[in-house]
């Protein structure tokens, strides 16, 4: 049955090249019935051939039998939250300690993102292997939802290229507008639980102790950060550049990531992304900004739980549309 381990294994990476499409540029290159047809098939091979099976394959995406109660996670590196700034002088201020830190014709470059409004998860890689997935919980300690973030579409069971021993990636889970509308459309239709907005939808998807129910919600993935790596991991001291690295490896990340070198450049970050959050296709509550440098962060260091070298600079509340 060689030919036929030929086959699964076209299939396996016929599928997983469609799922990426699907997620990178929402233009999957076949109708959702040929990509139907292909899972399939892969799955009847699997069944007929167990032992040619591959742990990573995209069937395992689609969840298994329920849990009776999720297993508690210890962060070994605390999931941090952001101290937030509601106003111009509020960012000021946090500028301002920033720059007293550092010396004096030094300037600073920020790493700027959109402040996804989901849920935040922990994802754990071991020698590329998607080993564990948790909740942030109170930041110290979460739930075990591996099963869960396994069914997330755009989650890479596998990495590729040279990854460490260990790989933590913590990112935020959000469920797309649109698919957020169309999934409480039917929920409604069908007289089930609606959400009230894309977070609460994220957070109570990824919460099923039924994988199999996770696994028919439409959640994306975009790590924004990384918790435990093995020390001997060579790594640039820019954020900005290892979240590349991480998007090498295969993981997802925010295209709008940038960096900007003044604060000038984190007001104008702000503006653009204020001026098209309605035609992104999440929910964000503001926009994160990042001292760049890995070692001027650990320098800056932390007040309390929140870190002293990143703030979340928030908008102004969206007036709910009264549905
Ligand atoms: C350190 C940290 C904590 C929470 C975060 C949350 C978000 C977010 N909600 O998009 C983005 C980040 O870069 C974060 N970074």
């Amino acid at each position: 049955n060689q030919s036929v381990h030929q086959r699964m294994q076209e299939l396996e990476e016929l599928l997983n090249r469609y799922n990426k499409e699907y997620y990178e540029n929402d233009e999957p290159t076949v109708p959702d019935a040929e990509y139907d047809r292909l899972f399939r098939e892969l799955r009847t091979l699997e069944t007929e051939y167990p032992d040619l099976k591959n742990a990573q394959s995209p069937t395992m995406k689609v969840g298994g039998k329920p849990l009776g109660q999720f297993k508690n996670v210890q962060h070994e590196v605390p999931m941090l939250s952001l101290d937030n700034a509601f106003s111009v002088d509020e960012f000021e201020a946090f500028s301002k300690r920033v720059e007293q830190r550092l010396d004096t014709n030094q300037t600073v470059t920020f790493c700027c993102e959109p402040k996804l409004d989901g849920a935040a998860v922990s994802l754990l890689y071991e020698n590329g292997l998607l080993v564990r997935g948790a909740t942030r919980g109170d930041g110290q300690s979460g739930e075990d939802i591996t099963e869960n973030v396994k069914t997330i579409r755009n989650v890479p069971l596998k990495l590729s290229g040279n990854v460490p021993e260990r790989l933590e990636v913590r990112g935020e889970v959000v469920m797309p507008l649109g698919a957020f509308e169309r999934f409480n459309e039917n929920a409604r239709q069908r007289e089930e639980k609606v959400f009230a907005n894309p977070r609460n939808a994220a957070a109570g998807s990824l919460r099923q102790l039924d994988s199999r129910i996770t696994a028919k919600r439409p959640l994306h993935f975009y790590a924004y950060s990384l918790g435990l790596i093995s020390e001997t991991t060579e790594l640039p001291d820019s954020h900005y550049q290892r979240l590349q690295q991480l998007k090498d490896w295969g993981l997802p990340v925010n295209i709008e990531i940038k960096t900007v070198d003044s604060i000038k450049g984190c007001d104008d970050y702000y503006e653009a992304i204020l001026d098209r959050r309605d035609a992104l296709n999440y929910d964000i509550d503001g926009v994160v900004f990042k001292v760049d440098s890995i070692r001027l962060q650990q320098d800056l260091g932390f007040v309390a739980r929140a870190p002293r070298w990143a703030i979340a600079r928030k908008f102004p509340a969206q007036e709910q549309l009264t549905t």
